[in-house]
């Protein structure tokens, strides 16, 4: 896991969305097509927002999550409704193209075989999933002493105990985010320092989910400076 330190939360967004718009372009430019898993949270909805007046070409442009919250459709506290706000709504990208984990209809786990069949099987290769980190190391809704956090399998797995709210979630599986070429955690705040550290420190999964995330080709934990103020010298 490669770290790059931000002079302080703007920085962060900004040059993530520099970074993100420069991949972006390089990926249509020589596969002709692009498929970023995005995250919510504060800082990756931040993050989408700030994509808004990039120079994408959005056509070419296929997004999904890393997690949603199983929650209805229309409720703002999806992480799909909060990215149509900031980003989506906004841009020229087909509807096609936006592919939503499930909404609250039936019960999570039939929702999550569903989306992991379906949803993962048509995206083929994830080019970018993108990871918020929570201040207990949570990343995507795998949390610690989640059974889950220990899946290697690709899927999208039912949460239905959350400990942040709301309770009911789908989260794609390490497994799933390990099958990008990219990873890319967003760290952003104070709150998270011990987490960053803990993830970087090589903590068991079950402790510090975030330091199992791990790309094929690329791993970035990408902070600003309070997030790394823990991390040793060596890991900024
Ligand atoms: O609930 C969630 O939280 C994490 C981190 O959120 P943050 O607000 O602390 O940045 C996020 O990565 C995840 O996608 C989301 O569902």
């Amino acid at each position: 896991m490669n770290v790059i330190t931000h002079r302080d939360r703007a920085a962060l967004v900004a040059q993530t969305a520099d970074r993100l718009t420069a991949l972006l372009g390089e990926l249509i430019a020589t596969q002709g097509r692009a498929t970023v898993a995005v995250t919510g949270g504060s800082v990756g909805i931040e993050l989408l927002a700030a994509l808004a007046d990039r120079d994408i070409d959005w056509q070419h442009v296929v997004i999904t999550w890393s997690d949603e919250r199983y929650v209805a459709a229309d409720s703002p506290d999806r992480n799909a409704r909060q990215a149509r706000e900031a980003l989506l709504d906004l841009v020229p990208i087909p509807a096609e193209n936006v592919r939503e984990l499930p909404a609250d209809d039936g019960t999570p786990l039939d929702a999550a075989a569903a989306a992991g069949s379906a949803l993962l099987e048509s995206l083929g290769t994830i080019d970018l999933t993108l990871l918020g980190m929570g201040p207990d190391a949570h990343i995507a809704s795998l949390f610690p002493g989640m059974p889950g956090v220990l899946q290697p399998g690709v899927a999208v797995i039912a949460v239905t105990d959350s400990p942040k709210p709301p309770p009911s979630r789908l989260s794609f599986t390490v497994g799933a985010i390990n099958a990008s070429d990219r990873v890319w955690l967003i760290v952003a705040g104070a709150d998270k320092a011990e987490a960053a550290a803990l993830a970087r420190s090589g903590a068991a999964p079950e402790t510090a989910p975030a330091g199992t995330a791990q790309g094929r080709e690329e791993t970035l934990m990408l902070l600003d400076a309070e997030a790394a103020a823990l991390l040793e010298e060596d890991g900024r």
